[in-house]
Formats: structure tokens, C-alpha cells, sequence
């Protein structure tokens, strides 16, 4: 009943159009029946021969006329009523959709298969269903008008007509009840296919995977697999419609029976003079459209029946706990320090522990360098200091506050993050970095900009700060924009996050591995000023960008096995000592 209702919300998104719609379709309804026995009364006008009236005749052509004009202004209007209606409902559903998902404030959601399989779902689900629902409603208003008002002449010229009608209607709503929960689930038990179908059209068209697809000769390889997922997908929902086509057409067939038996019955009434020709002609044409029109409405049942079933995956979003409980207190300026105390973390419930009682105090103003080999954890040691996700054990303080109890949005507008992940958007340059801040100012733009050491570089694009970043979209003058190389890219994510200038916290994780080493000496030196103050943590590969930072720590295995000042490091002869050795041997034997 609450999906119901929720389809009910949705599908009425715009009143207006909804309203004109509903009357339009009602008054749809009428014609048929005028028609119908406005012929008959012609018929049977015609009928009396040389007695029939030329006038009345040609009145009555004229009203059956007038009567399917109505019906086609009536049924265009409609049409455009509906397609605005269906607008609203795509607009207010995403929105609803959208919404939700914006507020799950971690990541864990966006890691669950099974929730994505039902993402797709709602989504197809909250473009159609609340549209299917009202249409159904509308229709089945109108044809309950029209077969009734059929029905009622049929039952008038031989009373058993209605009897008959109900013997058929009622089977045949049930199945296809039936059938429209079989087509649901084939829907559902295709939706993982559906999603592999878009990931292998977006490796397929994206220009980011355009190189190693044509390096290695993908192109075949990725072809199969989309095509693999496409004929899995119509082999189930194939079954199902095979399976509905021979229910079906057993059904329809039992129906033209049931026509075929009414039918020899009132032209032998008709023979017998019990009917005249205008009642005989009004009976067949009544049958036959109250056949259909009750055909049309189990056909919209079934289908209102399969909307509703995936509706439910649309409601279930909606109605998905929040991923993390935001916080009550906002997160205050960083004056002390931010500490992790034998934080504990893994991925998945049965999954290998990834950091295993990390202690780590990092103070506030002071840089923290964070090393360790690939797959030590830096990262997710990030993730959970933005609270992305919780630790299983432990917990990380600020000032004091266990993260938790902080509300998310305040705490990460004191953080400023370039991730190693970061995001190219098809936006302009401007937008592209000023959307570390929003709202901001120009000024604010180019200044993140300067500081990340790609002012120049920005301002020198065709149209400056206004050139779109993006070979896929074209620009103001329909041509397509520019793109920078890796390491532009990265400065421009690093002015960013420098947008939140007066943030508390830096992270940077790796966020220099695509500069030159020009440009990486001047964009750590114009960090070690921003940041200079200010709290940072930073991870970096490239050990000797680390050598300035107050503290660095090394993690390995999830644990924090060694931290110091770089010289303290070296003393003691450990790992980051053999890193450091092994990265600057590197160097020697290059320069040598
Ligand atoms: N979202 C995730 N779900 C499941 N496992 C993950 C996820 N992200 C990372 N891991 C696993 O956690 C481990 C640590 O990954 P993490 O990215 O934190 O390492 P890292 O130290 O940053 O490595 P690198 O130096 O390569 O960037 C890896 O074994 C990785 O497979």
C-alpha cells in the first residue's frame, strides 16, 4: 500500500497536467458510445427504405462525424498532457532519488552490488511505474465508462452478454496478474546484466579507455562481453515473454470463442427477425469494443502489475538506512590535535583487517609525512580520517570528539583533499577548480590556481578560465574543449583543494606523482607556505617530498611500525631508512 501511495505522489508531480489529462481522457470515453449508436440509429434509418429520411440520415453521419473529431482533438490533447505529466514524474522521481543518495554520507553504499542492481531498478522503476499507475488509473476510468456503457447495451439486446463478458474478464485479469509478477522478476533477475551492459559501453565510448582499448585490440574483447550481457539479459526476459505469449494467446483464443459464440447467437436472433440490422450492428460493435476495451485494460493491468513490482526497488532506496550516523556537534577549529587510537578497520564484514590498531597523533600546525609500501593502508587511513567510513574498532579524535559524534558536513569543510583517485570533470577550468568552494568568487579561483601553480596555464587556454576541459562535450562555439596533461590535471585538482583556503586540515594523497620535477619542487614549496600553520598529511611515494614534513610515519600491514623527523628515520635504520636508500640509489645510478 506505502509503494502505492508513493507511485500515487509521483504521479501526481504536475496537477495540471494531470487534471487536463483525466478530463481529456474522460471525455474521450464518450465518443465510442455516440458512435455506436449513432450508426445504429443510420442503420437503421437506412433500413426503412424508400421511408427513410435523407435529412435525418446525413444528421446522423454528420454526428457520428462531429463525435470522432471530439475524439481526436480530445485524444491529441491527451497525448500532450501525458508527455508533460511523464516529464514531471522523471524530473520529481530523480530528484527524490538523487536526494537520497546524496545524503548517504560514506561510501560503503556505493560498494554493494546488490544496492546498485537495485538502484537501477528504482531508477527505471521511478521513470516508469508512477506514469504506468496513472495511466492505468486514467484508462481503466475510461474504459470502465465505455465497456460499461457497451456492457449495458449489450445486456439490454440479450442479457446473457454481461454474464459472459465477466466470464472472461475475470480469468484474464488474474493472469495476467500472474504474468506481470514473472515479467517483474525476469526484470530483476536481469538488472546485474543490464549494469555490466552500461560498464562495458562506457569502456567502449569513453576516451579515457579509448587508448588501451585500441593498444591491446579490446575493442572485440569488450564487444563480446557487452554483447554477452545483452543477449543474457533477453534470454531471461525472453523466457518470461515466451512463457506470457502462449498464456496469452490460449486466453485470447478462448475469448474469440466466447465472441464467436455471442456472435452466431444474435445474427440467428437477427434472422429471426428478433433483432433489426441497426440492433445487430450496435450488438456486434458493442461486443467486439467491449472485448477490447476489457483486453486493453487486463493488458494495463499486468503491466501496472509489473511497474509496481519494481516500483517497490524505488521505495526500498528511499527507504535505505543511512549508511553512517551523522553527528550532533559541529566540528570545531583544529586547536590541539587529531588522534587515532588503536583504530581497527577491514572492508567487509569477513574481509582481511586493513589497518590493525593504527595509533597515530598528528598535531595541529604540524605536517605529518605518511609512507609504506602499496596496499599498507595510507589511503584508507584517509578515507576514515574524512569519515567515509567508521573504524570496526578504536576510534579517531578531533580535539578530543570521536569523529562520530561530529556532524560530517562541518567536520570535512575544515579539510582540504586532493585524492590519488581525483576527478577530471567535463566542466570549464574555472568550474573545474572553484568547485572546491562553493559559492566563490573569481578572485578565489585563480588564486587556488597561482598557488597550485597553474594560473598560467589556465588563463592561456582559449577562453581563459571559460575553456571547458573536456574533448567529449563541446563548447560555446559547438567545438569540443581542451584537455590538460596528467600532471595539469593534477595541479588543477590541487587548486581545488586549495579553494578551502582557510581549511584546517590538508590531505594530499600523492599529490605530485604526475608533476615535473620542476614543477614538483615549486608546488611543495608553495604548499609547505599554505600549509605553514596549518595541519597536513600527506603521502607520497617519492620519499625526498617528504623530507621537510615535521614527522613522518611509516605504515606497514595496517600498523604503524616506525615515525620520526627524516634524520631520526635514517638513524634508526628501518624501514623508511631502506626506502629512502633504495629511491636515492636510484637517483645516483641515473645521474652517474
Ligand atoms: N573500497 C575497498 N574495498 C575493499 N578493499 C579495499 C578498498 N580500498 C582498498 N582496499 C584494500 O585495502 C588495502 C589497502 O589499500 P589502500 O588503498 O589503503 O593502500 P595504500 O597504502 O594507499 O596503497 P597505495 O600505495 O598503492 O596507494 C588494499 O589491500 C586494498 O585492496
Amino acid at each position: 500500500m506505502a509503494t502505492l501511495r508513493a507511485a500515487l505522489r509521483l504521479g501526481c508531480a504536475d496537477p495540471k497536467a494531470l487534471t487536463a489529462m483525466v478530463a481529456l481522457v474522460l471525455v474521450g470515453a464518450a465518443p465510442p458510445l455516440g458512435v455506436a449508436w449513432f450508426t445504429k440509429l443510420l442503420f437503421d434509418e437506412v433500413g426503412r427504405g424508400r421511408s427513410a429520411s435523407p435529412s435525418t440520415a446525413t444528421w446522423y453521419a454528420v454526428a457520428i462525424a462531429a463525435l470522432g473529431a471530439l475524439a481526436a482533438i480530445a485524444n491529441r490533447l491527451s497525448g500532450y498532457f501525458t508527455t508533460a505529466l511523464q516529464h514531471a514524474i522523471t524530473i520529481a522521481a530523480e530528484v527524490r532519488l538523487y536526494r537520497k543518495l546524496n545524503s548517504f554520507l560514506g561510501l560503503g553504499p556505493f560498494e554493494q552490488p546488490a544496492l546498485r542492481d537495485r538502484l537501477a531498478l528504482a531508477q527505471q522503476a521511478a521513470d516508469q511505474t508512477p506514469y504506468v499507475v496513472v495511466m492505468f488509473a486514467v484508462n481503466v476510468a475510461q474504459n470502465v465508462l465505455t465497456v460499461g456503457g457497451f456492457a449495458a447495451i449489450l445486456t439490454s439486446l440479450w442479457p446473457p452478454a454481461g454474464l459472459l463478458l465477466l466470464a472472461v474478464a475475470v480469468p484474464e485479469f488474474l493472469i495476467q496478474l500472474r504474468l506481470s509478477r514473472r515479467a517483474a522478476r525476469a526484470v530483476e533477475d536481469s538488472a546485474g546484466l543490464f549494469r555490466a551492459r552500461f560498464l562495458f559501453q562506457t569502456v567502449l565510448t569513453d576516451l579515457r579507455a579509448a587508448r588501451e582499448v585500441r593498444l591491446y585490440h579490446l575493442g572485440r574483447f569488450f564487444h563480446d562481453r557487452l554483447t554477452g550481457a545483452v543477449r543474457a539479459a533477453a534470454r531471461i526476459e525472453l523466457a518470461a515473454a515466451r512463457h506470457a505469449t502462449a498464456v496469452q494467446t490460449c486466453w485470447a483464443l478462448a475469448g474469440v470463442a466466447a465472441t464467436l459464440a455471442a456472435t452466431v447467437v444474435a445474427v440467428n436472433a437477427a434472422v429471426r427477425g428478433r433483432l433489426s440490422l441497426g440492433d445487430l450492428t450496435l450488438l456486434l460493435a458493442a461486443l467486439a469494443a467491449a472485448h477490447s476495451g476489457l483486453a486493453g485494460i487486463a493488458g494495463q493491468l499486468g503491466e501496472a502489475g509489473t511497474a509496481m513490482r519494481l516500483f517497490r526497488h524505488y521505495v526500498a532506496v528511499l527507504d535505505t538506512p543511512a549508511d553512517l550516523a551523522d553527528g550532533t556537534r559541529p566540528a570545531p577549529p583544529l586547536r590541539s590535535a587529531i588522534r587515532f587510537e588503536d583504530v581497527w578497520f577491514r572492508y567487509d564484514e569477513d574481509g582481511p583487517w586493513i589497518l590493525r590498531g593504527v595509533d597515530l597523533t598528528i598535531e595541529a600546525g604540524e605536517a605529518v609525512g605518511l609512507v609504506g609500501l602499496n596496499g599498507a593502508g595510507k589511503s584508507t587511513l584517509v578515507k576514515l580520517l574524512c569519515r567515509f567510513y567508521d573504524p570496526d574498532r578504536g576510534r579517531i579524535t578531533w580535539d578530543g570528539v570521536d569523529l562520530r559524534e561530529l556532524r560530517v558536513e562541518t567536520l570535512r569543510r575544515r579539510m582540504g583533499a586532493v585524492f590519488q583517485d581525483f576527478m577530471c570533470y567535463d566542466l570549464t577550468a574555472a568550474e573545474n577548480v572553484g568547485i572546491g568552494r562553493l559559492p566563490h568568487t573569481p578572485e578565489q579561483v585563480e588564486e587556488a590556481a597561482t598557488r597550485a601553480e597553474i594560473h598560467d596555464r589556465l588563463r592561456a587556454l582559449p577562453h581563459g578560465y571559460d575553456t571547458l576541459l573536456s574533448r567529449t562535450f563541446a563548447d560555446q562555439d559547438g567545438e569540443p574543449g581542451v584537455t590538460l596533461s596528467g600532471g595539469q590535471w593534477q595541479r588543477v585538482a590541487l587548486a581545488r583543494s586549495l579553494m578551502r583556503a582557510d581549511a584546517d586540515l590538508l590531505v594530499l594523497d600523492e599529490p605530485s606523482s604526475g608533476l615535473d620535477a620542476d614543477a614538483e619542487t615549486r608546488v611543495h614549496d608553495s604548499l609547505a607556505r599554505i600549509r605553514h600553520g596549518r595541519t597536513g598529511l600527506l603521502i607520497s611515494h617519492r620519499l625526498s617530498t617528504l623530507r621537510d614534513a615535521r614527522r613522518i610515519v611509516v605504515l606497514d600491514g595496517g600498523r604503524v611500525i616506525e615515525s620520526g623527523a627524516h634524520d631520526e628515520l635514517m638513524t634508526a635504520d628501518g624501514e623508511y631508512a631502506r626506502l629512502f636508500r633504495l629511491q636515492a640509489g636510484g637517483y645516483q645510478l641515473a645521474a652517474s
